[in-house]
Order: C-alpha cells, then structure tokens, then sequence
C-alpha cells in the first residue's frame, strides 16, 4: 500500500479545519502579537475571521500533500508588507505546535508539520525578505 500522505494521517478536511479553527481563535487573543504590530491587530478583527480560518485551512490541505486548493497568495506576497521578525513567527509557531499537541496528533506528524512551517520562515519575516 502506498504510504498515506500527511494530509491522510493528520485526517483530511475536517480534522485540518478543525485544528485552524482552534488556532486561529488563539492567535486572535494573543496578547504578544496584537501588541506587536498595528497591521496585526487591525486584521485579527472579527470581520475577517472567518476567511483567514478558510485560508489557512486550504494552505493546510494542500500544503500537506491534499488536494490543490487554496486560493491565496503565496507566503512572501501575503505577509511581505507586514513588517513580522522572527520573533513573532516563533510566536506563531509555538501557537501551531501547541494546537497540534492539544488536540492529540501524534509526534510523528507534529515534527512534519512543522517542518513544514518552519521552512516558510524566510518568506513570512520581513527581516530576511
Ligand atoms: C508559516 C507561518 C504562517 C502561515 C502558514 C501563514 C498563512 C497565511 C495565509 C494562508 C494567509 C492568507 C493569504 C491571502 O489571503 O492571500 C496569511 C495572511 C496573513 N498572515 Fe500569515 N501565515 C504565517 C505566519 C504569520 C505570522 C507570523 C503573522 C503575524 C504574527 C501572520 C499574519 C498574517 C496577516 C496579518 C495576514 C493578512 C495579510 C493581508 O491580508 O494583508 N502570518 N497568512
């Protein structure tokens, strides 16, 4: 049998979506990176919520080898005017792996993933734009 692709092991769309559901409402509440940045706080409002949960969701799926479907622009348009250091990314990514354990995704799929998001670094913080 070939083997599952993480999206499979992580259990498709509806566990994917569920975990950024989770995610985003922590990241919208945290403190450290509302106080960081005007441009992030002014986006964690409510009226955009709902979209970036959707976006993330899809980039989540496809990134982990799910079917193609994410609409967005890639991470260095996305976040290019942000103005983000590193710190705030590891403030994020803390936040993922934190949601992952959370929810019980075994360690295994918890270091993929996040190598994963590690390896957008360069494109998302400013700094090594
Ligand atoms: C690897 C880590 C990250 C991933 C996977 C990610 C993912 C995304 C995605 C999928 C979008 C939507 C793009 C679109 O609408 O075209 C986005 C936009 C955005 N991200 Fe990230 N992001 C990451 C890191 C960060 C960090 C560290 C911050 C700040 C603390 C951040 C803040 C934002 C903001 C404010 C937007 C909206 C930008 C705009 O519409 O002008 N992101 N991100």
């Amino acid at each position: 049998m070939a083997e599952q692709t993480l999206y499979e092991r992580l259990g498709g769309a509806y566990a994917i979506a569920g975990a950024v559901d989770y995610l985003i409402d922590r990241l919208h509440t945290n403190a450290t990176l509302n106080n960081a940045n005007d441009k992030v706080q002014e986006f964690h409002a409510d009226q955009y919520k709902a979209g970036y949960k959707f976006m993330v969701t899809a980039w989540s799926i496809e990134k982990t080898g799910g079917p193609a479907c994410y609409p967005g622009r890639d991470m260095f348009e996305a976040h290019k005017d942000l103005g983000l250091t590193d710190y705030e990314f590891d403030v994020t990514a803390h936040e993922i792996r934190n949601t992952l354990y959370q929810l019980g995704v075994p360690r295994q799929e918890v270091g993929e993933f996040m190598d994963i998001i590690e390896s957008y670094r360069t494109m998302v913080v400013a700094e090594a734009a």
